[in-house]
């Protein structure tokens, strides 16, 4: 079978409520979801659109924290705040089957926001056995995240040492923040848990820019990557008109 992608409802279909924003993308061929945070929407209503289209959402993200924060999860002394989003993503995870959850670290640098990741992970990996993610994001849009490199995620998913703690490779970030991206993919392959993607540098749809994605997407179904992969672009305007690159 060929590959799949989902559709990234943080980006995609934003103008709409998340459950017809899951309706569109089930029409317009996506094969799977995700969406970055639900947590307004009551659960149950993501439910009954996953269940009437039959797609599933593959990941979301724990909340980000107070006004210009991006994730607590690295933050010494905001532990049990990290804790706390971590049990809430795990309970709308749960009661809408998602796949993933990432775990996102916010901005914080040095040896004790590492310890403070770590025991977070630690935590949100012995709470479910869902898979967690942990993502590099790239110094231009998020100056001062913690995580910057899949380096430096690698090194933390082999501290952490859980089965269910995986890299998501965001192509878009990687580019941005190390290039290489097909010898990343080959090489990660076996930590990485989700992969997503957007033109290089304006975050766009995968059809113009310094990545070509025609050959990514064949590098990710050479090495039999199982999972839909995550168009997470911004379309500057309406979905549809730039969903070219899905039809070819
Ligand atoms: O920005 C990204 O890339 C993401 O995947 C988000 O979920 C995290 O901000
Ligand atoms: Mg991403």
């Amino acid at each position: 079978m060929g590959l799949t992608f989902s559709a990234n409802l943080g980006f995609l279909w934003q103008e709409l409520p998340l459950p017809d924003a899951i309706r569109a993308a089930h029409r317009a061929g996506f094969a799977a979801v995700e969406c970055h945070w639900p947590y307004d929407v009551p659960a149950q209503q993501v439910a009954a659109a996953l269940s009437g289209t039959g797609l599933r959402m593959l990941g979301l993200n724990t909340r980000r924290g107070g006004p210009g924060e991006n994730g607590l999860s690295a933050l010494p002394a905001r532990g049990a705040e990290a804790r706390a989003a971590v049990d809430e993503a795990i309970a709308y995870a749960d009661a809408i089957d998602a796949g993933a959850i990432h775990v996102m670290a916010g901005f914080a640098t040095g040896q004790e926001a590492e310890a403070a990741f770590i025991d977070t992970l630690r935590y949100a990996c012995a709470a479910t056995t869902r898979t967690i993610l942990i993502e590099p994001l790239n110094s231009y849009d998020a100056p001062g995240y913690f995580l910057t490199t899949t380096a430096q995620a690698e090194g933390i998913i082999a501290k952490v040492a859980a089965p269910n703690l995986r890299l998501m490779f965001d192509c878009y970030h990687v580019q941005l923040m190390e290039g290489d991206v097909t010898h990343k993919l080959e090489r990660l392959l076996p930590i990485i848990g989700h992969i997503q993607f957007a033109s290089v540098p304006d975050r766009g749809a995968p059809d113009h820019g310094e990545l070509n994605y025609p050959h990514i997407f064949a590098v990710a179904e050479r090495l039999g990557w199982p999972l839909p992969l995550g168009a997470e672009y911004k379309p500057g305007g309406p979905t549809e008109p730039t969903l070219g690159w899905l039809l070819r």
